[in-house]
């Protein structure tokens, strides 16, 4: 029979953890896994709970189950019989593989293990329990007088003051431990039908542009770009909002910590750690960042961390603040710390940032927002583009290698990939038209704020109530041809600049000279299509210096600069791909260009076909856009032919956002030089 104070009325076991149900309000989680090296501290889940804090420790497969602490064969008589399923539980992998070097073999201790004492705590039950104290029905754990700490418990303990006597630090949970903590404590999550965990962000659904602040600190003041994108918090607020991150996570029962690399190039990459209040959060770092070999966790020191209290506010009368949201970094401490939104980009885009900071500054590397993928003789195509143009859709391709999404480096070897996972949309997503994003969303994934059907769980793509902006984060091995590593030691052959022109003037693809590959880059025009970041409802046209102006820590001249040296160097082709409207505008009744002509453009890019093909100059941007394209109406091609809704209305917005470039070019025109210059549309 169940302990008399741990009677509960049901007993279940989930793949790792034995749960037993009390008459109180209450759960109590125990972990039966010795094999997922991020074992739990034994606590109860309900709030009043003083924790048992005692380790369950990793034990050879041989150990009986009466080792384990507070006895689960006293607890469960049955137990006993199912040797067989216990011993799965026991060697149970972690269904996702860590990237780097998918763990095996159970005996290898993972981070949790490496106390600092040199003597592991007994895990006898007896000795477990003689060290509470004031013990009563209501708190049948009591309180563990004294407790030692892992290497990373120290850590955190001296950078961050977390209160580790108090709150438990779960430090590089499996997917599994994540699943269950996210759907045991947070609102609105669930398994979807295809096994992913689902998530609800809150009332932010996308990033927060206007409530990032960089600290202005003397190792990083002269070289950032201040001004709207990069606005300056004094380090006085920056210690304030910090302390106030650290405080509501020391309010919390348990905390997470996710360790991993961002950049696949050994020589280039940082180590990140995540410090963050909720399971969801955590699972969405651990698929985004570069995953550890288990042994390299162990002795994990983080170059930056982000600690994240998103769902506590900033403090509105704390100098500076505009609202409740914050998102600053700091480059001297190499820390960031996020206040206010609960939407997990604000994250991987954080870390982008610091890459565009240190990718230049300290190495002399191109830090690109940008998608690759890479064909089948070694050639490698990126795709640049603001979100929503195309990056994550267009790179997985079934005949192309995916480096990855979203964030890239071009260092002098080649290129490589800057994170561990994607994080795509999913609006509108179907198996049909893009096969491997919604197979890749599976166990493991993070979707955020789909609409789900609450019997069949499954999931409604088309339903944007919560937001446009529905995504989901999945590791990139869950692409079936992704390169693994995400590298290549070949130089871009193709160049393509995505827009999502939502007027329908730019032309589905047109082939760039460097002088307008150059033009089009600094000016980084597409239509901000609605979702991604927060108050945007509709497309607008907007210009995003480098495709990438939220993201940019340095003046963009910077980043253009060296592309256009890198260009040169390896004579790369480019091309301008608008996957915006055609036939029409957004509020003319147009359409946006149907995917399958898209996919149609970049195979004949990368078959050779569309170089061969017959060109005609398109007015006013004065680009060459090819007559004829393998699998695409030429109709379609020009605008001008395309075009359903009068020709005075075509004249006219060709003119008005031949106008708006120019506008926009002013603040970088004294620094081109002039046949940058003369690559701007003639109106
Ligand atoms: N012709 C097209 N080319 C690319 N994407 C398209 C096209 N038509 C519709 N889409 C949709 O636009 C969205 C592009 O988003 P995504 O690929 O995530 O962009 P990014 O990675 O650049 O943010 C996807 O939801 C995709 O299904
Ligand atoms: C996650 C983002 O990027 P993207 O939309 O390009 O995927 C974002 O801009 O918040």
């Amino acid at each position: 029979m169940l302990s008399s104070r741990l009677i509960g009325s049901a007993l279940f076991k989930g793949p790792t953890s034995l749960y037993i149900l009390t008459p109180l309000p209450r759960v109590c989680l125990i972990s039966t896994s010795r094999s997922t090296p991020a074992a739990y501290p034994i606590r109860s889940i309900h709030s009043g709970c003083q924790p048992c804090r005692k380790w369950i420790a990793h034990k050879p497969p041989s150990s009986s189950s009466s080792q384990l602490p507070c006895s689960l064969s006293t607890l469960s008589p049955n137990l006993s019989q199912h040797d067989g399923r216990e011993k799965h539980l026991r060697t149970m992998n972690d269904p996702v593989a860590r990237t780097a070097s998918p763990y095996t073999d159970p005996s290898v201790k993972g981070p949790r293990s490496h106390l600092l004492s040199s003597q592991r705590p007994s895990t006898k039950p007896s000795d477990m329990l003689v060290n509470t104290v004031n013990k009563t029905g209501l708190h049948p754990g009591g309180v563990v007088p004294h407790q030692e700490h892992t290497e990373l418990e120290e850590e955190l303990h001296e950078k961050a003051h977390i209160d580790y006597n108090r709150v438990a630090i779960i430090a590089n949970p499996s997917v599994a431990a994540l699943y269950e903590d996210a759907l045991v404590y947070e609102t609105g999550t669930a398994i979807t039908s295809s096994g992913a965990l689902t998530a609800y962000s809150g009332k932010k659904t996308g990033r927060s542009p206007s409530d990032k602040r960089v600290v202005k600190e003397p190792s990083s003041e002269n070289e950032i770009w201040w001004g709207p994108v990069n606005k300056p918090m004094t380090p006085e607020v920056w210690k304030i909002n910090r302390e106030r991150a650290i405080d509501y996570l020391n309010t919390r029962n348990r905390i997470y910590v996710v360790d991993g690399y961002a950049g696949w190039d050994e020589k280039y990459r940082i180590k990140v750690r995540v410090v963050c209040a909720r399971a969801y959060h955590a699972l969405f770092m651990r698929n985004m960042l570069i995953r550890p070999a288990r042994e390299e966790l162990e002795h994990f020191h983080p170059d930056y961390t982000i600690y994240n209290a998103g769902s506590f506010p900033a403090n509105r009368y704390t100098e500076g603040m505009t609202s409740g949201t914050s998102v600053a970094i700091n480059f001297a401490e190499k820390e960031m710390v996020i206040l206010g939104t609960e939407y997990a980009g604000e994250m991987k885009k954080g870390i982008f940032t610091v890459m565009f900071y240190e990718g230049p500054v300290k190495h002399n590397i191109l830090t690109l927002h940008s998608s690759a993928n890479e064909g089948k003789d070694g050639d490698v195509t990126l795709f640049f583009g603001l979100s929503g143009t195309g990056k994550t859709t267009l790179s997985a391709d079934p005949n192309r290698a995916l480096i990855g999404d979203d964030e890239h480096v071009w260092s002098d070897t080649g290129v490589f990939n800057i994170e561990g996972g994607c994080y795509a949309k999913t609006v509108g997503l179907s198996a049909e038209k893009e096969p491997d994003i919604y197979n890749a969303i599976k166990y493991g994934s993070v979707l955020e704020n789909v609409i789900f059907d609450p019997e069949t769980r499954i999931v409604d793509y088309d339903d944007v109530t919560l937001t446009e902006n529905t995504r989901c984060a999945y590791p990139i091995e869950y692409i079936n041809n992704a390169k693994i590593p995400c590298l290549s030691n070949n130089h871009p052959k193709n160049i393509i600049l995505l827009t999502c022109d939502a007027r329908g003037v730019l032309p589905p693809i047109s082939k760039l000279n460097s002088a307008q590959t150059m033009f089009h880059f600094i000016s980084g025009y597409t239509s901000k299509m609605a979702g991604t970041e927060d108050g945007i409802l509709e497309p607008q046209a907007t210009f995003s210096s480098c495709f990438a102006q939220p993201f940019l820590a340095l003046h963009p001249m910077r980043y253009a600069k060296m592309l256009a040296q890198k260009i040169e160097a390896h004579g790369a082709n480019a091309w301008l791909l608008n996957t915006g409207w055609v036939g029409a505008g957004f509020s003319q009744g147009g359409k946006r260009c149907p995917l399958k002509y898209t996919r149609a453009i970049l195979d004949a890019i990368h078959s050779g076909e569309l170089a061969k093909v017959e060109y005609e100059n398109y007015g006013v941007f004065n680009l060459q856009v090819p007559k004829t394209c393998p699998g695409v109406p030429d109709e379609l091609l020009n605008p001008q032919n395309a075009w359903t809704a009068g020709a005075d209305s075509f004249k006219a917005e060709v003119t008005k956002l031949g106008g708006l470039f120019l506008e926009n070019f002013k603040k970088y025109e004294s620094e081109a030089t002039d046949d940058v210059r003369a690559a701007a549309p003639v109106v």
